[in-house]
């Protein structure tokens, strides 16, 4: 098949099994959440599947072919953290072109997607200098600039207050729908996941596997306070009161969080 083939056999730290016999298929293009009680071992799924851990059974494979050799990485691979992981010596232009291969010829590639999230005017600026909310569009930036065939994000707008949130989700929607990259977005949001995703794979707490792989029956554009996305979220709740009620516990403890 096309896309992205993850099936993980075991993944172990030391005598403990984090996850096992998890598996899924995504098409190029798809925009996939993961969302599952905390310690799951979704932030160690992303490591796998970046090549960051290859110690582990299983494989991870693109167009059917291993997605990565000897843990390398592969190219065209996007990732953006729950912390912006910005260079403090960097100025915002330096930050985002660090990635490149050639920096300075592709410097107006850098220069334009900084521009398209809004931060034309701060290219020189440190990231002490930019407010919380300016250093995440400067790190979604970076997992663009690559033109990312695969992007993984690991819980990028966690903590932040809603308009700032909403505003970069709208950000990377936009950036999505131009390149088209298929995206893994761990979130535990599940209304950031109804929100933004295709499909929502569920996983189960530790040693994890798929428990749900839904489709989310809404159009675009959707907005996250929307009553669509609320009906949607009770409705899964009274039908998979077990599966998730760790993810309601996880993502009422993390509301809140840093303005603009
Ligand atoms: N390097 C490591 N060595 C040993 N155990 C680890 C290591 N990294 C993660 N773990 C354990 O593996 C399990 C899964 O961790 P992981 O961070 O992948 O979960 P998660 O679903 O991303 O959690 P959260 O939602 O809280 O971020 C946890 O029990 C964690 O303590």
């Amino acid at each position: 098949m096309s896309g992205l083939n993850v099936r993980i056999d075991e993944k172990r730290f030391d005598d403990v099994s984090v996850v096992r016999d998890l598996a899924f298929s995504a098409q190029n293009g798809e925009f996939l959440a993961l969302v599952g009680p905390s310690g799951a071992g979704k932030s160690t799924l992303l490591n796998m599947i970046s090549g960051l851990d290859t110690d582990f059974v299983g494989s991870v494979c693109w167009d059917d072919q291993p997605l990565y050799a000897a843990g390398q990485s592969p190219a065209h691979l996007g990732m953006m953290f729950q912390e912006p992981r910005l260079m403090p010596w960097l100025s915002t232009l330096d930050n985002v072109s660090l990635v490149l291969s050639d920096p300075h010829a592709e410097r107006q590639r850098a220069i334009a997607l900084l521009q398209e999230v809004g931060l034309g005017d701060v290219l020189e600026a440190w990231p002490s200098q930019l407010s919380g909310g300016m250093q995440r569009r400067v790190s979604l930036a970076r997992a663009f600039v690559v033109a990312p065939r695969l992007l993984l994000m690991d819980e990028p707008f966690v903590s932040l207050d809603m308009p700032t949130g909403n505003r970069l989700r709208d950000l990377l929607l936009a950036l999505w729908q131009r390149d088209r990259p298929l995206v893994l977005f761990v979130t535990h949001d599940l209304r950031e996941a109804l929100a933004l995703a295709d499909r929502v794979l569920f996983l189960s707490p530790s040693p994890s596997r798929v428990m749900l792989d839904y489709t989310v029956p809404l159009e675009r554009p959707r907005r996250l306070e929307g009553t669509d996305i609320a009906r949607l979220q009770e409705e899964l709740f009274r039908q998979h009161p077990d599966l998730l009620s760790g993810v309601l516990a996880t993502q009422e403890a993390v509301a809140g969080g840093v303005k603009e």
